[in-house]
């Protein structure tokens, strides 16, 4: 066993998207970095998550469009074929390789230990190697925790024996199973749904709520899960889970005793009921904080709790918005003030300064990848009013988009604006319906530029397009 000792600048823990892109601006600023990853450089997200899960959907979203478009329907009647959908997905995540990402950090000069990373006190880190060998790792300046999320199972009797499937079995899965039953009614219950139903699963989704992707509009939920009956999906809301059991040997069937007694039996049982942070043995005692806890920062991502300013929390792991782009953007601020403050550079703390996400609580963007797709950005009526806003509230259907009309039969969908009266600015936005997910970005510069509305006449989509819902939404406002 070979124990060495290195001393850099900033120490990352964690090379998920977030951790790379805190360790590529802590090096843009100058600063000395070496980052450390217990898997795969890319993180979840690139192996588990987004990707793989947004190459099972992509054909499956491209045939539902394509069987609305008159002359073209016929041609895409027939089953996906399963074998080429789950090769692009082994494609897209690099057969669960990272050599591509290794030398891209080599290209920006980050060093790499590989291993698992634990805090050890202050501004240090010790790293255990895949041959038990350790690495001490000594921050002059800042150590950055990026460790992320893994999925949360819940306390119910039997789970953990029957061995559930979570996001990383279900994005990885190597056939489809004959019968799937999904827990939960949110972003990876409904995006799995509708992928493994296309691919031929017969799906039934137990959704403990009264309806799907609460905390958005209440019609994005409404209309998804029209599109999942639709499709098949056996959706049962109100229904929550008393207790699992895998009869049999490993490839027995699991057995669900629903809360009313009944029973239903499948070959797999996803859960997917929320995340929770990768931070129970990643020495946080030894900073006098608490394991399994999230780590929560302040508005330039410093653990708040931890004396002297050194610990930094990003992504996943500080529980703000758990997505990739907004922990990507995390990242680039972070890493910004971290060069900041090592280079004695003012930091700029003001409402979108440099150095503060302001956009986390302004204006987050998501898109739903099911059929119909679902984009939101910013306040729903329901926050806006709870903030104490003025607002008014302007619903159009997409029915009377010629662009919609033109992009699929009988397109159906719903938008919304959220209007704050008192700024005169769009605060929020939701589109519901196939193909919405890149109008999502003109609201989000909408959002985040608080363009008076007066002065959105002046964008004028182009005839005709989806955007056109723009002059709608605008119209109905007008009045
Ligand atoms: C099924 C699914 C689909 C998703 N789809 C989308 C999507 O379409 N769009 C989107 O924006 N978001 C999506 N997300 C969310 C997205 O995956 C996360 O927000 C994102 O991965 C968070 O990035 P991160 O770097 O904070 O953490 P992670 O991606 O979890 O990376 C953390 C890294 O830290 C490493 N690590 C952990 N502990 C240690 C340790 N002690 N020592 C060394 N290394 C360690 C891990 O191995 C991992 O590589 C999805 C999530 C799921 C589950
Ligand atoms: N396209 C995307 O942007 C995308 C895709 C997938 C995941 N993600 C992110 O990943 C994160 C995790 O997604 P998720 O779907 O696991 O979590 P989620 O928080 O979106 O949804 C979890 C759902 O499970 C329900 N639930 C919680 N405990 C339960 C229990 N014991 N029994 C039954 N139901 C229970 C909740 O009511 C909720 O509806 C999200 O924050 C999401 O933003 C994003």
């Amino acid at each position: 066993m070979n124990d060495t000792s290195r001393t850099y600048d900033v120490v990352v823990i964690g090379a998920g998207p977030v951790g790379e892109n805190v360790a590529d601006r802590t090096r843009a600023a100058g600063l000395s970095t070496v980052i450390v990853e217990s898997e795969l450089l890319g993180g979840e997200c690139s192996y588990w998550a987004c990707e793989p899960s947004k190459a099972l959907l992509r054909p499956v979203l491209a045939r539902a469009d394509a069987r609305r478009v008159p002359g073209l329907r016929k041609a895409v009647e027939g089953p996906l074929d399963v074998p080429a959908v789950l090769a692009h997905r082994d494609d897209i995540v690099f057969h669960w390789h990272d050599e591509d990402q290794v030398a891209w950090l080599d290209s920006i000069d980050v060093a790499l230990v590989r291993g698992h990373g634990r805090l050890d006190g202050p501004r240090q880190v010790v790293v255990t190697t895949p041959d038990g060998d350790t690495v001490r790792l000594s921050a002059r300046h800042a150590v950055a925790v990026c460790t992320g999320t893994g999925a949360a199972l819940p306390d119910i009797p039997g789970l953990a024996e029957a061995r559930p499937w979570t996001s990383r079995e279900i994005t990885s899965a190597k056939a489809v199973p004959g019968r799937l039953v999904v827990v939960g009614g949110g972003v990876v219950a409904v995006e799995m749904a509708t992928a493994w139903r296309a691919l031929g699963s017969e799906v039934t989704m137990l959704v403990r709520g009264s309806g799907l992707l609460p905390g958005r509009e209440p019609f994005a939920g409404e209309l998804v899960a029209e599109g999942l009956r639709e499709a098949g999906v056996d959706l049962r809301l109100g229904t929550a889970v008393a207790s699992v059991a895998r009869d049999g040997g490993p490839d027995g069937e699991v057995r669900v005793t629903l809360g009313d007694g009944d029973q239903l039996v499948a070959d797999e049982i996803l859960f997917a009921v929320g995340r929770a942070p990768r931070t129970e043995d990643i020495g946080l005692e030894t900073v006098g904080l608490t394991p399994g806890d999230w780590l929560k920062v302040d508005p330039t991502f410093r653990v708040s709790a931890v004396e002297d300013g050194w610990l930094y929390a990003v992504g996943d792991v500080n529980h703000i918005v758990l997505m990739t782009h907004q922990g990507k953007y995390q990242a680039r601020i972070a890493g910004a003030v971290i060069g900041a403050r090592a280079n004695g550079e003012p930091v700029d703390e003001s409402r979108w300064g440099r150095h503060v996400a302001t956009a986390d609580s302004e204006a987050v963007p998501q898109v739903v990848f099911t059929d119909p797709e679902v984009a939101t950005v910013g306040l729903t009526a329901q926050e806006a009013e709870r903030e104490g806003r003025r607002v008014r509230v302007v619903d159009n259907d997409f029915r009377s988009v010629a662009g919609a009309v033109q992009y699929a039969e009988g397109f159906r969908g719903q938008a919304r604006m959220v209007v704050d009266l008192d700024r005169g600015t769009v605060v929020g936005a939701t589109f519901v319906g196939p193909g919405v997910a890149e109008l999502l970005y003109s609201a989000t510069v909408a959002v985040v530029s608080e363009v008076p509305v007066e002065r959105l006449w002046h964008a004028v989509p182009a005839f005709p397009t989806v955007s056109e819902v723009w002059l709608r939404l605008l119209e109905t406002y007008r009045g």
